[in-house]
């Protein structure tokens, strides 16, 4: 071998031994014979303690040259089997098992590397060996039982910690393992009161017991916030004088009035008028297919408002009716001193911002569009007055209550409304509309008071019908009936509607066309 071709050799003799440091070495020397690295050994001029590993990692192999290992006089293809026979610990199928345990123990604690000549077995650790503890004695600890000679072998040359006779020579040795054996099999002791209690191997300072001993579990730790308020389950040992605790009992508190509300919403009885007038007018939520299959045709604005299924004389009184004629707007007031003069009777719709007064008026004239409506509160903002012909006014008022509105332009509103609805004259009544869903509010109440003061009739329209069960919408009207019961001015009975739907409206025009029917001209 030439210069050239000794410094290759180096080379990768360095590489084997780099290889070999990773656990590959067995797969990488299942090529090459043992002689012929003897002699690449020697020609690299390699250290000794890496030569004597290399000559162990060749010395597995039978020297054939060309990676086919001969043992016993035949020829074995692969690593594993050739070595069966001969191996106790690395070949045989016990140890095999058990050498998974094993290496995932390497990564935690050392890097191990086991090695087997000619029957004895040996184990390399490079680093982080604790002191006294040999490979003898794990794999005693193991509970295998090792046929041949074990020894240990250090880093750097060899060092025998510990030899097992064949044939139990050392029988006291033996015991000793049969009592570790023992103790460590004992985890649980029976404790005063009868129960079994796990040993305590740390405190008790067996550290042999423990370290063959399985990893105990880590015990679960939960940790809670004392802060955090959406924690549903209050430990008592939080102590009661955060104000996270307070609000949070405020909380449970306000709950439960809420709740005791609503338990009263739903004690209500309705009467049977108004559950009959719930079921003719098919108020509240519906299914569509259900109204598909009783001949409504969803597909237009209120279906439930179409006359295709009514009676000729239904019809009559419809068609009939102011309703019939075209809406058209015809004023707008931001102050009082821009009313139009009052020429014919109205009826005004006043209610919360975003309940429905608008889209009311287009249903009621079945004039989608005249008068603008939107999702967002306040978008009407002027008192916009709508006569049908001449003979009714229809005037939709701006709402009250929360509207993307400044404070003060949403107070001058309020002014507005409560002044027209106090002093208007021609003014014959007031629809009153409230969310079916929500019910009266405050501000309803205000207005309410001040149309019993000057004595305006009004009427109570419940609105977006179609979004609650039929029989809380006849809850609904029944509570705001008992509520307005002692009312002067108020006009029964409770009108119930859905401009979206339909339900309801040709019983409201009819209750307002029957009032208009009296105006003179
Ligand atoms: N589901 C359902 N939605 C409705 C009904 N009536 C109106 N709406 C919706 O409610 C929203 C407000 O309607 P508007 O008619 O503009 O309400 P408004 O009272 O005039 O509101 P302001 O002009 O802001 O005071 C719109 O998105 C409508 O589509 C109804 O009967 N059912
Ligand atoms: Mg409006």
């Amino acid at each position: 071998m030439g210069g050239g071709g000794t410094a290759a050799v180096g080379a990768a003799l360095a590489k084997v031994v780099m290889r070999a440091r990773r656990g590959e070495w067995r797969r990488h020397l299942s090529t090459v014979g043992e002689p012929e690295f003897q002699k690449m050994a020697v020609g690299a001029g390699l250290k000794t303690s890496l030569r004597s590993k290399v000559k162990v990692s060749a010395g597995r192999f039978d020297a054939t040259g060309n990676g086919t290992r001969i043992i016993d006089g035949k020829k074995k293809h692969g690593r594993r089997n050739s070595v069966k026979k001969k191996s106790k610990w690395y070949g045989s199928d016990e140890a095999e098992s058990d050498s998974e345990p094993y290496q995932r123990n390497r990564k935690d604690e050392s890097v191990e590397s086991s090695l087997e000549i000619d029957g004895t077995k040996s184990t390399n650790r490079y680093k982080g060996r604790k002191s006294g503890e040999t490979s003898a004695d794990k794999l005693r600890l193991k509970g295998k039982k090792i046929d041949g000679t074990v020894s240990t072998n250090r880093h750097k040359g060899y060092a025998e910690d510990e030899v097992l006779g064949k044939d139990g020579k050392s029988k006291e040795k033996s015991n000793q393992i049969a009592e570790k054996k023992q103790i460590r099999l004992q985890t649980r002791v029976l404790n005063k009161t009868g129960k079994k209690t796990r040993i305590n191997r740390k405190a008790s300072g067996d550290g042999s017991a423990e370290s063959g001993a399985p990893p105990q579990k880590r015990k679960r730790v939960i940790k809670i916030d004392p802060y955090d308020i959406s924690n549903k389950r209050l430990d008592d040992t939080i102590p009661n004088n955060g104000r996270y605790f307070q609000s949070s009992i405020e909380n449970v508190v306000e709950k439960k009035t809420e709740m005791s509300k609503n338990a009263q919403f739903r004690a209500i009885q309705p009467s049977p008028s108004i559950l009959s007038f719930v079921e003719d007018n098919l108020l509240g939520r519906r299914r569509l297919n259900e109204l598909q299959n009783a001949g409504y045709n969803i597909k237009l604005s209120a279906p439930l408002d179409n006359i295709l299924f009514s009676t000729s004389k239904e019809r009559e009184r419809i068609e009939e009716s102011v309703f019939r004629n075209k809406l058209e707007f015809f004023a707008a007031a931001k102050i009082s001193s821009s009313f139009p003069p009052p020429m014919i009777p109205e009826i005004a719709f006043s209610g919360r911002s975003n309940v429905g007064k608008s889209s009311l008026l287009n249903a009621l004239t079945r004039q989608w569009g005249v008068v603008r409506t939107s999702d967002k509160p306040g978008l009407t903002q002027t008192i916009n007055f709508f006569k049908l012909a001449s003979k009714l006014c229809l005037v939709d008022l701006p709402g009250y209550g929360f509207a993307y509105a400044k404070d003060e332009v949403k107070e001058a509103w309020e002014e507005l409304v409560k002044e027209y609805v106090s002093t208007r004259v021609g003014l014959q009544r007031v629809c009153l509309l409230i969310d079916t869903k929500w019910g009266m509010k405050p501000r309803d109440h205000e207005l309410i008071d001040l149309m019993e003061k000057s004595q305006t009739p009004y009427q109570i329209v419940l609105t977006k019908t179609d979004i609650v069960f039929p029989i809380d919408v006849a809850r609904r009207a029944m509570q705001i009936q008992e509520d307005l019961k002692k009312n002067k001015s108020v006009v029964n009975p409770v009108m119930m509607v859905s401009s979206k739907s339909g339900a309801g409206i040709r019983s409201l025009r009819t209750v307002l066309a029957n009032l208009a029917r009296f105006i003179k001209p």
